[in-house]
Formats: structure tokens, sequence, C-alpha cells
């Protein structure tokens, strides 16, 4: 498709735009009396409307019902995380028994390392990228300390080549063969959060598989963001946050995907709580647990049910639209984005570097881009004009134009802004 710098363009767009009503859910802060162009649902997603009815009615149910809310609310409390698992499911590719929320993601990581991260004397590495997320970094450092391992020796990480932004699936692949019958993990985040890059998991997950390793994702960035297809892909593992594009709120509930596999294996060490244990008999308190077959069994205790309502109006709306449209318009305002930017390139005296991938196939709904010849005051600029994005040292922006929420004309507009912002 060819497109326009035009404001009559974009509006063009957005008429043809099947979400574009979606973008009335939605609360956009204000600067200016006008709502803000808002780049970083990639950072904390935008309020949906609906959101407050759910936590108006566990508020209502709690006053109501008190402790009888547990079993008799209209959603009752007790079991209020299955109501996620035939909606997330199919956001995530996966079976509804694959999947549960719980805790917060660098927790649920950890929970899963338990399970899933079971180093011998000659097979304990794990593999990830360089540079992964200062959490999961940390993350890995400390389980491999925890089991009496030398991190520098057993983490491996997957460089970048000289002068390359990303990493080349060929160099995963290289790197898994070579550390062979050490590997016991690959774990890398699906969508890279400083460049977009989205990895081949597919691929990757069948070469861990290979060398005899077990192989989990940090979604983060990918889920309620891109396809995938956890169950089919043979994953192991994964968990996610979903106050990026899931919408559900500061600091809210992660998801957790164990695949079907894992579910019937007595001898899968994990740390345990009442929550998972067989629902039939949670009550009876018995002293020996017997874990629900499924993922529901790495819950450990009793359900934030409040942060949870939120997250359950986002995840409703998902189903309602489906990660097809989703990822229909995402492609679509994406491309015009990078169009914007580069049209905006020719008209100043700055570069921009895109250092994304340009194939959609490797990237999501986030451009990552280096201001050559601009600094820190760019984006105050851009920040006290009505545009939120957000800077990532040495000199890069990341904007991710969320298609639940963003418009063409968004992009046009902030194009003009940023030329503005240049000139000026
Ligand atoms: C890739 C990645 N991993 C981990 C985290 C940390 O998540 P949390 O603070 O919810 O544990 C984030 C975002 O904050 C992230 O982007
Ligand atoms: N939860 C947060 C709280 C405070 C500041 C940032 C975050 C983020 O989520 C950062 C995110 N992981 C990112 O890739 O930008």
């Amino acid at each position: 498709m060819t497109f326009e710098n035009t404001k009559e363009f974009a509006q063009q767009l957005d008429a043809q735009d099947a979400l574009n009503k979606y973008r009335d859910e939605f609360i956009f802060p204000k600067v200016n009396d006008k709502n803000v162009i808002y780049f970083t649902g990639n950072s904390l997603g935008l309020q949906p409307k609906r959101a407050k009815s759910y936590v108006d009615e566990v508020m209502n149910d709690w006053a109501n019902l008190a402790v009888e809310g547990h079993f008799y609310a209209d959603k009752p409390w007790w079991d209020y995380q299955e109501r996620f698992a035939e909606p997330l499911s199919k956001i995530v590719g996966a079976l509804p028994s694959e999947v549960t929320v719980m805790n917060t993601l660098t927790v649920n990581l950890h929970l899963l390392m338990v399970s899933f991260y079971r180093p011998t004397k000659t097979r304990y590495k794990i593999i990830c990228e360089e540079k992964a997320f200062p959490s999961d970094q940390y993350m890995f450092q400390s389980q491999v300390h925890f089991h009496g391992y030398n991190p520098e020796d057993a983490i491996v990480e997957i460089k970048r080549r000289d002068g390359e932004h990303n990493i080349r699936t060929e160099d995963v692949l290289a790197k898994i063969e070579e550390v062979g019958d050490a590997l016991a993990l690959v774990l890398i985040g699906g969508v890279n959060y400083y460049t977009g890059q989205v990895f081949d998991m597919k691929t990757i997950t069948a070469a861990g598989h290979k060398a005899g390793a077990l192989v989990g994702w940090d979604l983060a960035h990918a889920a309620g963001n891109i396809k995938l297809e956890l169950h089919d892909w043979n994953v192991d593992f994964a968990a996610w946050c979903s106050y990026k594009y899931m919408n559900s709120g500061p600091g809210n509930a992660s998801g957790c995907f164990v695949h079907e596999k894992h579910h019937n294996n007595p001898e899968l060490p994990r740390f345990a709580g009442w929550w998972g244990h067989n629902k039939e008999r949670r009550f009876k308190m018995e002293p020996t647990f017997d874990p629900v077959h499924g993922a529901d069994g790495w819950q450990i205790s009793n359900l934030p049910v409040l942060s949870l309502a939120p997250y359950l109006a986002s995840v409703e709306m998902f189903d309602e639209i489906g990660m097809d449209a989703l990822i229909d318009k995402r492609d679509r305002i994406t491309s015009y984005l990078e169009f914007i930017l580069k049209e905006i390139d020719k008209e100043v005296d700055s570069s921009f570097e895109i250092i994304t991938p340009s194939n959609p196939l490797e990237r999501g709904c986030q451009l990552s881009v280096f201001l050559h010849g601009e600094g820190r005051a760019l984006f105050d600029y851009l920040m006290k004009n009505g545009v939120i994005t957000d800077w990532r040292e040495p000199n890069v922006i990341r904007l991710a134009p969320v298609p639940l929420y963003c418009s063409f004309e968004d992009m046009y507009n902030f194009g003009q802004i940023l030329k503005a912002g240049i000139i000026k």
C-alpha cells in the first residue's frame, strides 16, 4: 500500500478501520486539554473504561456478601481465575488448561524455573539474549546461584554481531548447538523490550529440545501484541505481565503457560500452596498436596480478586476483537508510523535510524528509533506537546502505536510535532 503524509489520508485510514471505535473505550490522559498521543502501551497500557465496573462489582460483592462472596458472588472469587482460561488461551495459542493468572511476572518466572530449571553437574547452562530486561538478568543470576553454580559460567548470552541491532536466529541456533549437552534451559524474551525484535520462537524451541534442553519464553512484550502458538510450538513454559499490551493496570497479575505435556508429571518439583490443590477437595484441609492437572496446579495463594477484575475486563475485550483483527491493524499502523518517520527524516537535518526489524514478521507494534543528532531535549519537547514516548539510553525513543487505541491521525499529528520539535 502506498501511504501519504497528509491529515486527509490518515483520516481516511481511520474511517476504514474497524477497530477505530475501540478508541472510545479507553481513557486518555490530557496535555493542554487534548488527549495525548500515547506510544507507551508497551510499558503501561491505557485504562479501559469498562475496567471500573468490574472493580466496582467486586467491591459491591465484598460489601454485600463479605466472606460469602468467595462462593456466592456472581463471579465467585474462589475460582475467579478460571474466567481467564478461554479468552487468554486464544490470545497466546494454548489450551485453556495450559494458562492461568497469578502473581507477577518475575515471581512467576522464578516459580516456573523451580520446575523447569533443574541443573545437573553436566547440564546446567541457561541460554538467554544479550541485554535481556534487567529483571530477567537478576532472575537468571539468582537462580544459578541458588543451585550452586557460577553465573559467569552457567549463563550464556547470545550476542548481536558488531554493528547490528538485532540478534540473528542462525546465531541463536548455533549457540544452542555449541552449548549442546551442557544446556539445561533456553529462556529469552519473545519480543525484545529495547528493539522490539520478535524471535522465531517455533524454530528456537525446536532447536532447544533437540539439544535436550527445556525452553521457556518471557512474553512481557509479546502477549496481546503478536501472534503466539505456544501449544503447537511445543513451548515448555512462558509468563507475561498484563499491564502492557493487555491493559490490566499498573503492576497487575501475570499470566502463565505450562504445556499440557507437563501437567501430570509427579516428578516435577514445584513450590506448592493450597490454591494449586485439587479443586474439589481444596477445603477439606488435607495434609498432602494433590495438584490440579493444569497450569492452575502452579497457583499458590488465594486470588487477588480486586486486581484481577480489570484484567478480566481487558481480556474479554480482546476476546470480542480477536487477535487476527488486532494484528491486521497493528501491521498497518506500524508501517504507517514507519513511513511518517521516513518522511520527516527527509525534511530535517537530523536522522532517525529505526533499529527495529523492518520485516513485519519480525516485529510487533513497536518501533525503536535512534535519534542521531538529537538528544533528550527532543524527548522533553514531545512530552510537553502531548506525545507520550519513552526514552532509553543512550539515545533511543520507543514508539508503540497500539492498535486498540491509537489512530492513523495520531501518527500524522506525531510527525508534525516531531518536525516542529527539531526545526524550532
Ligand atoms: C521483558 C521483561 N521482563 C520482566 C519485566 C518485569 O516485570 P515485573 O516487574 O512485572 O516482574 C518486564 C517489565 O517490567 C519486562 O519487560
Ligand atoms: N512496570 C514498570 C514500572 C515502572 C517503570 C517501568 C515499568 C515497566 O514495565 C517497564 C517495561 N518493562 C518496559 O519495557 O518499559
